[in-house]
């Protein structure tokens, strides 16, 4: 439904080159939400921008349901645009319209009759729960609210696709939760295509497909999210995935840790990452039973994202020197990241 075939950027300020994308290919199948996930500056609203030729590509092919964009005039271009709706993270209301006549907007720029826009618009609303604010002005309205508004002018015409840049980033985590509950909703119902960029792991985790991460203006990596949560390839994507997970050490806990072995600090404090196979297998009970040794468990937080589990877990190990290197060793093998903090 969305392909990008070579596609780089380049902007030129003040004689300076800024390459914000380094041949991008990327293809959405129809139906699916694809996630492309990136740091500040790594080029992800360049990205997005360049999907409906918002930022038109210095080289490169981007087609939209086979339609090559790139190759279309301006009036036809405006038509194409209709396909594809966008999200912002600023939501971009329109403040002298009441909540309806936002939504109205683009079918009114499309010369509808007016029952028809009538009929359309409150449809929509219901769609993103908003039926009673129709004429409530977005002043009055809460970040939430604004983006169920944004949503549902997005979907006015009718589109094939819809592009999400940021869109859940000013809100706090349980309205973005629920917005991202209502896109899986519509993505499912109407079988719409999105194409989101973020620089959270959570939301990808959330309700992403398939997944691409950008940096310096190259994806370096894509896959589909269970096939990224459970083999990482590149440093950047085990970052990201790694930020989802929220485990620190206690702060009285840190005050006694050493950093090397002492006569009185002998069990070391391992930071363990599973993914994938590792989470799957009982690892744990089965080194305490081979190799005689105890685990101490500080903290864990276990997830599952695309199907597939995956985690990180806080953990002390007491025993005999050479039992505890075997130990750690038998994770190792079994694909378990391990990392040494101290000893206590
Ligand atoms: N209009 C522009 N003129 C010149 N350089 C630009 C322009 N837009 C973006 N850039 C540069 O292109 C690179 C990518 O920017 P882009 O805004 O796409 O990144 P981003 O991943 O969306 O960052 P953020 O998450 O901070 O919004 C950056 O180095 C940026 O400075």
């Amino acid at each position: 439904m969305i392909r990008f075939s070579h596609v780089s950027k380049i902007f030129e300020q003040k004689k300076q080159k800024v390459s914000a994308l380094l041949d991008i290919n990327l293809d959405v199948p129809a139906g699916q939400i694809y996630g492309v996930i990136g740091a500040s500056g790594a080029g992800k609203s360049t990205l997005i921008r360049c999907a409906n030729l918002l930022e038109r590509p210095t080289e490169g092919h981007i087609f939209i349901d086979g339609e090559e964009l790139t190759q279309l005039p301006e009036n036809k271009l405006s038509l194409a645009r209709r396909q594809i709706g966008m999200i912002f993270q600023h939501f971009n209301l329109l403040s002298s319209r009441t909540v309806f006549d936002n939504v109205a907007l683009p079918l009114e720029l499309a010369c509808l009759p007016k029952t028809e826009i009538k009929k359309t618009v409150l449809e929509l609303l219901e769609l993103v729960g908003l039926t009673d604010k129709k004429k409530v002005y977005p002043v009055h309205l809460s970040g939430g609210q604004k983006q169920r508004v944004a949503i549902a002018r997005a979907l006015a015409n009718g589109p094939k696709v819809l592009l999400c840049d940021e869109a859940t980033s000013a809100l706090d985590p349980g309205t973005t939760r629920s917005i991202l509950k209502l896109l899986k909703d519509i993505n499912r119902r109407l079988g719409l295509t999105i194409l989101l960029i973020t620089h959270e792991m959570d939301v990808v985790k959330y309700i992403c497909d398939q997944v691409g991460v950008i940096s310096h203006g190259q994806l370096i990596e894509k896959d589909s999210v269970s096939e990224m949560f459970s083999h990482p390839k590149t440093l950047l994507a085990q970052q990201f995935i790694h930020s989802t997970l929220h485990i620190d050490i206690p702060e009285d806990y840190a005050h006694r840790l050493s950093q090397n072995p002492t006569d009185l600090a002998v069990s070391p404090l391992l930071k363990l990452q599973f993914t994938g196979q590792s989470a799957d297998a009982p690892l744990i009970s089965q080194a305490i039973r081979r190799f005689n040794i105890d685990i101490g468990i500080l903290s864990a937080q276990m997830d599952y994202a695309g199907g597939v589990k995956f985690g990180t877990m806080l953990a002390e190990l007491e025993g005999e020197k050479q039992d505890i290197t075997a130990a750690m060793q038998f994770l190792k093998d079994h694909h378990v990241k391990t990392e040494v903090l101290g000893y206590v």
